[in-house]
């Protein structure tokens, strides 16, 4: 007897054969009903002699949120600013903010409840702060004292660092970052095999029903490559800083790369 050999199932979208691993349909079951997609910039490329305007700017152009990159020349090589920057520009925009921490352990644990309070909306609503799980001896304390501080914890991952490093503070968190640069710098290229890593997660997320966005931060363009990759793998948050100030009009910027996340999440540009 001479056993037949099958082809592997085709993995593309058009695949109707029901395989786990593209089948519309099953990738659904997979990995669960799309969330929305939600644009925001880093404000990294904006001119920060005059960072209030951009942000008003922003908020004109449509975008979701603002992240500020926090930066110390220690966890990574670059250097930005602190809270009082961030509390400044609280005054040029309703939009909600979003604060990354790259920051070292000890200016994470020093600073977290000042950096939770300016991230705050207009009316103390919470403000996503992001702390690096490599920058966090005690990552489920950082977190927990992020929410009993009214702010919306999420925990963020360098390329190389494994998604299990946060499977077990999933249910502390509203949001995980994906990072899919290297840390510290704007108008690098997108690495590709950050998508896998964005699978496990939004799996592990739908497998227990969480209420927990994925963000993806680095080489984010309006191209299938990159936020369309990103959004088919499970995103829906998508951090554009380069991508997005390269548009003169930015109201544009937001419509293209918020069609490209559609199209990869597989609904219409207008869903
Ligand atoms: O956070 C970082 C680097 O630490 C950057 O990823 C910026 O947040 C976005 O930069 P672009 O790659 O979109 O220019």
């Amino acid at each position: 007897f001479k056993p037949t050999t099958f082809a592997a199932p085709r993995h593309s979208r058009s695949c109707c054969s029901g395989c786990p691993i593209c089948c519309p349909t099953t990738l659904a079951a997979v990995y669960g009903e799309p969330r929305p997609v939600q644009i925001i910039p880093s404000v990294l490329p904006a001119d920060f002699g005059k960072l209030g305007a951009d942000c008003k700017a922003l908020e004109d152009a449509g975008c979701d949120r603002i992240q500020f990159d926090v930066m110390d020349g220690n966890f990574v090589p670059n250097l930005t600013f602190g809270p009082d920057t961030i509390r400044w520009c609280r005054q040029y925009t309703t939009l909600p903010f979003e604060t990354q921490l790259m920051v070292s352990e000890k200016c994470t644990d020093a600073m977290l409840p000042q950096f939770t309070e300016v991230t705050k909306g207009p009316n103390g609503e919470p403000g996503v702060v992001i702390v690096h799980v490599e920058a966090c001896t005690h990552l489920h304390r950082a977190l927990s004292s992020i929410r009993a501080a009214g702010g919306s914890p999420s925990v963020a991952l360098n390329p190389h660092t494994p998604p299990e490093m946060i499977e077990n503070v999933l249910d502390l968190v509203d949001h995980v970052l994906v990072m899919t640069v290297n840390p510290g710098f704007g108008g690098q290229a997108y690495i590709p095999t950050m998508t896998d890593k964005i699978r496990k997660i939004r799996k592990w997320i739908v497998d227990r029903n969480l209420d927990v966005d994925i963000e993806v931060d680095g080489g984010i363009k309006a191209t299938k490559e990159t936020i369309g990759a990103c959004a088919e793998a499970g995103a829906n948050c998508f951090i554009a800083g380069s991508g997005l100030f390269a548009y003169d009009d930015m109201a544009q910027g937001v419509k293209e790369l918020t069609a490209l996340a559609k199209e990869g999440q597989g609904l219409p540009a207008n869903a």
